[in-house]
């Protein structure tokens, strides 16, 4: 897949573009569907194109800390995209000095640099919200171009139209199999490991921290049955079975909300290597223990917990 910052470039190249618009954060099965259609929908001559902004409109525009954070930062939504066959990905800067300009006008201008035959929307489609995003406006700029305009309907469960905007809400309140089923894989977030307080290890529980997760929707603070992957040559992925506890460690005075990985019956040295982290179900509250004993008895019943829910006897 072909990424252009339409921002710093002007394309030169006028492939013909069916695009489909909008920020995809978790590539969920709404997202899915629309890219699927999409590809069935082009000509053999267009690319299939998606364009997004670097932040939500509602971040940038009303500071609205739910649309900050994403389930599927830069990085992994890309590899996503490619992978439901998006050959060209193209992003605009959006940052606080463009918020003077009324947001459809601002994105057309955008658009108007490429050559887009067919532009395809989710029914209901509002980039932000209704007030920032004037739909008729954008949809008569488009019609003075010609492009070719398709909604397809929405892909709802039990009635409600499947939305990042749920999905993350599921995952700060630790529903993860909704989150299973709605992205159709686990949430998982992927980072380098790096070198924590090494507590762990003295309490008999090593943990894996990650590196670069600052962009991550945090889940609920709690202990969590999930699988880590690791990143091996030749992409080949060796994965294990694992408790992973996130939030604020209250019986070491923790400092920071953390994730960490406590890899079932493993042993071996992660530091540097990328690994994946996917949670599978939530199992218990975040506990303040009045001693680090009563932290090792329970961490212990939390593994046999971990070992029977897996299988393991
Ligand atoms: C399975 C598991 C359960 C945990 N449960 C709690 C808990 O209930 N309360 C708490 O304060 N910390 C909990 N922790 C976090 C530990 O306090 C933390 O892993 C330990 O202090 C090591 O931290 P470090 O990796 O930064 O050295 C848990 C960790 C694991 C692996
Ligand atoms: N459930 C769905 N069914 C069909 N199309 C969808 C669905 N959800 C989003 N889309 C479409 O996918 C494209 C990208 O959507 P976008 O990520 O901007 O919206 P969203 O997932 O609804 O997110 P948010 O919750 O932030 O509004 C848009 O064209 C949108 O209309």
């Amino acid at each position: 897949m072909e990424i252009i910052d339409l921002t710093e470039t002007r394309p030169h190249d006028s492939t013909p573009l069916t695009l489909v618009l909008g920020q995809f954060d978790g590539v969920h099965k709404g997202h899915q569907h629309i890219l699927q259609t999409s590809k069935k929908q082009k000509t053999a001559d267009e690319t299939l194109a998606v364009m997004s902004l670097s932040d939500h409109p509602l971040w940038i525009r009303n500071q609205n800390p739910d649309f900050e954070k994403r389930m599927t930062p830069d990085r992994d939504r890309l590899h996503l995209l490619e992978q439901f066959g998006v050959e060209k990905y193209y992003q605009i800067n959006h940052t606080q000095g463009d918020v003077k300009y009324p947001l459809e006008e601002w994105v057309f201008n955008y658009l108007a640099r490429l050559n887009i035959k067919r532009l395809i929307f989710g029914e209901g489609f509002r980039f932000g919200f209704d007030e920032s995003f004037h739909m008729e406006k954008f949809l008569d700029l488009c019609a003075k171009r010609n492009i070719e305009i398709t909604t397809v309907p929405q892909v709802k469960v039990n009635g409600t139209k499947i939305s990042s905007q749920t999905i993350r809400g599921y995952i700060k309140k630790g529903l993860m199999e909704p989150v299973h089923a709605l992205l159709g894989r686990p949430f998982t977030i992927t980072g380098t490991v790096i070198h924590g307080e090494k507590m762990g290890r003295k309490l008999g529980f090593p943990t894996i921290n990650l590196g670069e997760m600052e962009n991550y929707v945090e889940p609920k603070p709690g202990v969590y049955l999930g699988m880590v992957g690791i990143h091996k040559k030749e992409g080949i992925i060796d994965y294990w079975d694992t408790l992973i506890s996130t939030g604020y460690r209250p019986t070491v005075n923790g400092e920071g909300y953390l994730i960490e990985a406590h890899l079932l019956n493993f042993s071996g040295d992660l530091y540097n290597q990328t690994v994946s982290i996917s949670f599978l179900r939530f199992m218990r509250e975040e506990l303040n223990f009045d001693s680090l004993d009563k932290l090792i008895e329970q961490m212990e019943k939390d593994k046999i917990e971990g070992e029977r829910l897996m299988g393991h006897f």
